[in-house]
């Protein structure tokens, strides 16, 4: 491909991108893929360069292009050699008309960003939460110890975490394909631990999806005990037998629930759990860095829904808690109505509950938990608080 055919090529996919964002369709990876395996023509580094493009465009604008062009322009705008490439030719973009306008710079959209600024980020902390994020896996010490991996160095105070090269093909290696390592944030590495999971615990992970924390979990058990993941997704819950089997984990029960009728399903689980572990749907403002089309995602009307959704799945949890057992509530969001408002409402409604001071190894303290934010802890951001039911 020219590099004017690349530039084109990264238009279409952000034109998919931003029409996906608006009616909540497939995620950018997804279409990027998808883009690709129509174009088997286009070579490694081409796929390379375009994607660089497209994610660069998209970082860069906090708000909804209005097209794929729109957001190219503004990366054409603060580089000359792009704008360049807007020359017309076979395969290339149209040349820049003058009365053209490019997609608005940003980090978010300003309601969000007020949101943000209201829920004690500070200005300065905007920035880093479109930063391209770090690969990080947790070495799953329920395999042998993997070979070392080149490049890798450790994470402060994690001792499971390895921070590993950018760019780094982590399918291709071993460690990965025999289970002996798992890509996962050190982030969210962190907020698994305030579950304090231990050997021969019953601990329910309630939205476990695919299952990036119940494997954590079942590492942290050493395999012993009873380790129920449950969620409402039947494709993100089916990924999680594989990923286990491959871990080694063997104490996973999964169960499907259906929306609405999920305690009927939990039954058996009311009231004899030593913890719940619950990792709320959120809007996801502190994964921004992985996801930057998220952004582009959210209306105030989604924040609403996913509110009442979490303070849904906090009482269904805190049900199946044992009296003197523990519930954990994590976001990756750094909205306060999603994370140390939502956990205040609950104590509101509960005040026989109490928190359950943690003490992990980044964050900070805020509200009735602890706050991780990509600029202070270099991790995704996560709030994250643990409850106590009384005896
Ligand atoms: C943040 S994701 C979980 C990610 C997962 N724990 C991990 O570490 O990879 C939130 C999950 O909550 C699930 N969910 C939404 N509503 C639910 C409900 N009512 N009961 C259980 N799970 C639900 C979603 O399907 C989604 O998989």
């Amino acid at each position: 491909m020219t590099p004017s055919a690349r530039i084109q090529a990264a238009i279409e996919l952000l034109d998919a991108i931003v029409v996906a964002a608006r009616d909540q369709g497939a995620a950018a990876d997804t279409l990027i893929a998808r883009y690709f395996a129509e174009r088997r023509y286009a070579g490694s580094k081409d796929r390379r360069a375009v994607r660089e493009l497209v994610y660069a465009a998209i970082r860069q604008l906090g708000d909804r292009p209005k097209s794929g062009r729109a957001a190219m322009l503004a990366l054409a705008q603060a580089d000359p050699d792009i704008a360049a490439l807007f020359d017309g030719s076979a395969h290339a973009p149209a040349a820049i008309g003058a009365s053209e306008t490019a997609g608005k710079i940003g980090t978010a959209p300003d309601w969000i960003v007020a949101k943000l600024l209201d829920s004690g980020i500070g200005e300065e902390e905007l920035p880093a939460l479109i930063d391209r994020a770090p690969l990080d896996v947790r070495i799953n010490r329920l395999k042998p110890a993997p070979e070392p991996i080149e490049g890798a160095e450790p994470i402060a105070a994690l001792p499971d975490a390895l921070r590993l090269p950018s760019g780094t093909n982590v399918e291709a290696l071993e460690a990965a394909k025999d289970g002996a390592i798992e890509v996962q944030d050190a982030g969210s590495q962190i907020v698994t631990m305030a579950a304090k999971a231990a050997p021969d615990m019953r601990i329910v992970d309630l939205c476990a999806g695919a299952g990036g924390k119940t494997l954590a979990l079942a590492a942290a058990m050493d395999n012993r005990g009873v380790l129920l993941a449950t969620d409402t997704d039947r494709n993100r819950l089916s990924r999680l037998a594989p990923r286990a089997a491959r871990a080694g984990a063997t104490i996973i029960e999964t169960r499907l629930l259906n929306p609405t009728r999920e305690a009927e399903a939990l039954e058996d689980w009311q009231g004899n759990s030593d913890c719940v572990l619950i990792d709320a749907p959120c809007s996801g403002t502190g994964t921004w860095r992985r996801n930057p089309e998220a952004r582009w995602r959210l209306t105030p009307d989604r924040i609403e829904r996913l509110v009442a959704t979490q303070a849904h799945v906090l009482e269904i949890g805190a049900n199946l808690v044992k009296p003197g057992g523990a519930l954990i509530y994590i976001v990756c969001s750094l909205l306060d109505n999603e994370g140390a408002g939502q956990v205040a409402h609950f104590l509101g409604e509960h005040p026989e509950w109490s928190v359950d001071q943690l003490d992990l190894p980044a964050g900070r303290t805020h509200g009735p938990g602890i706050r991780l934010t990509p600029a202070h802890d270099d991790t995704d951001g996560f709030f994250v608080a643990r409850l106590k039911r009384p005896c």
